[in-house]
């Protein structure tokens, strides 16, 4: 299965960026990948890794990148957008009079904006020419990039409301280690990938205070159920929640100790506070701040989601974790 030759630009050196950028450098694509950090593009282009966020992989030797945003997207038939969601605005903001309306715009990150409460396919609707905004691609699965870049076996969906923007980016991805399914719901897809790292933070608790599987398994299918409603009110579909982008990556993050979200939960429930916490990373955990984003929007929508609440509770209002569940579980009685 070999898909003709695409120039892409890849907008984001972290983890994930290096890894799908690699990806597509394997299946002979050319690629040009921006990294914010002026080292790692040096480091990038010269020893051929990234040992700031992909550490001990060997990346592909044609794949080059580059700290001149603007330059990045020049004659490019696909932009790939993979920055941490709070500073998607201000990156596209940049790039944006460049991009003209048959470019195909795709965004694998996963989050909502804090100020706006948007998803990265409305900023994008706000700040892209019409054509390019209507033909986004939302890129979401459970998809650990470091198992992805090792090419361990690893599923994706490929989102759009143009369905022939989803089969070019399935093409673009797909290789025997790497199997991507096409969608028309981008709402769906979208929240599935913001909400599930909330609800990663909120398993990482229950972990960390050594509640067990069981509280776990109902912690995920209860956070399913909250992703469902809010994806009901917003229109998405809800089998896509039943889906590699719902369920699927609810489940790798919430259990997976890959997942830099479940760590920023784990030590919470152990102990330690967030500014420590986050002191010490220098990855993003998306769903620290797309706590309170979906929180937010929850409230703003009349939707009921008690572990999302719990959750933005912890983080940003000191509640301490045990009370959270106390208070959970105390809820009124009701039928599933
Ligand atoms: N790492 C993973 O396994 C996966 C990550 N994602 C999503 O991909 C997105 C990007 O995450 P990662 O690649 O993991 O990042 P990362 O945590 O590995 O690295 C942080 C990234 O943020 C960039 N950055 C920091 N400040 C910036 C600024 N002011 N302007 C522009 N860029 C800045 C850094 O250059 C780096 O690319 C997130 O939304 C994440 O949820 C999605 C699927 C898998
Ligand atoms: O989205 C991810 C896997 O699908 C990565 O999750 P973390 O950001 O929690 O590491």
């Amino acid at each position: 299965m070999k898909s003709k030759s695409e120039q892409i630009a890849v907008i984001g050196g972290g983890s994930w960026g290096t890894a799908l950028a690699n990806r597509l450098a394997a299946n002979d694509h050319d690629v040009l990948l921006w990294a914010y950090e002026k080292e790692l593009v040096r480091e990038i282009n010269t020893a051929h890794t990234n040992s700031l966020y992909l550490s001990g992989i060997p990346l592909q030797p044609k794949l080059v990148a580059t700290g001149d945003l603007r330059g990045a997207i020049d004659g490019r038939g696909i932009i790939l957008l993979v920055t941490p969601v709070q500073v998607m605005r201000g990156v596209l903001k940049q790039i944006a009079p460049a991009i003209g309306g048959g470019t195909v715009i795709a965004n694998a990150s996963k989050g909502i904006e804090l100020e706006t409460l948007q998803t990265v396919s409305q900023i994008c609707g706000q700040l892209l020419p019409p054509e390019a905004a209507e033909g986004y691609v939302a890129l979401s699965g459970p998809t650990f990039a470091r198992e992805v870049a090792q090419e361990l076996p690893s599923l994706i969906v490929a989102a759009s409301r143009v369905e022939a923007n989803a089969r070019r980016m399935q093409a673009a991805f797909s290789s025997p280690q790497f199997r991507v399914y096409t969608n028309n719901d981008v709402t769906g897809v979208e929240l599935g990938g913001a909400v599930k790292n909330v609800i990663a933070i909120a398993a990482g608790i229950c972990d960390g205070l050594g509640f067990g599987h069981n509280a776990r398994a109902a912690l995920i299918t209860r956070g399913l159920a909250e992703m469902n409603r809010l994806g009901r009110a917003m229109g998405a579909q809800p089998a896509t929640f039943a889906g590699l982008a719902g369920m699927g990556d609810l489940v790798l993050t919430c259990t997976g100790d890959l997942s830099r979200n479940r760590t920023v939960g784990f030590k919470l429930g152990q102990g330690m506070r967030l500014a420590d916490i986050l002191g010490e990373m220098r990855m993003v955990a998306e769903g620290v701040k797309t706590a309170e984003s979906v929180h937010q929007l929850a409230l703003r929508l009349g939707v009921e989601m008690p572990i999302v609440e719990k959750t933005y509770q912890i983080l940003h209002e000191d509640k301490p974790a045990r009370e959270a569940v106390t208070e959970l579980m105390a809820r009124d009685l009701k039928a599933e």
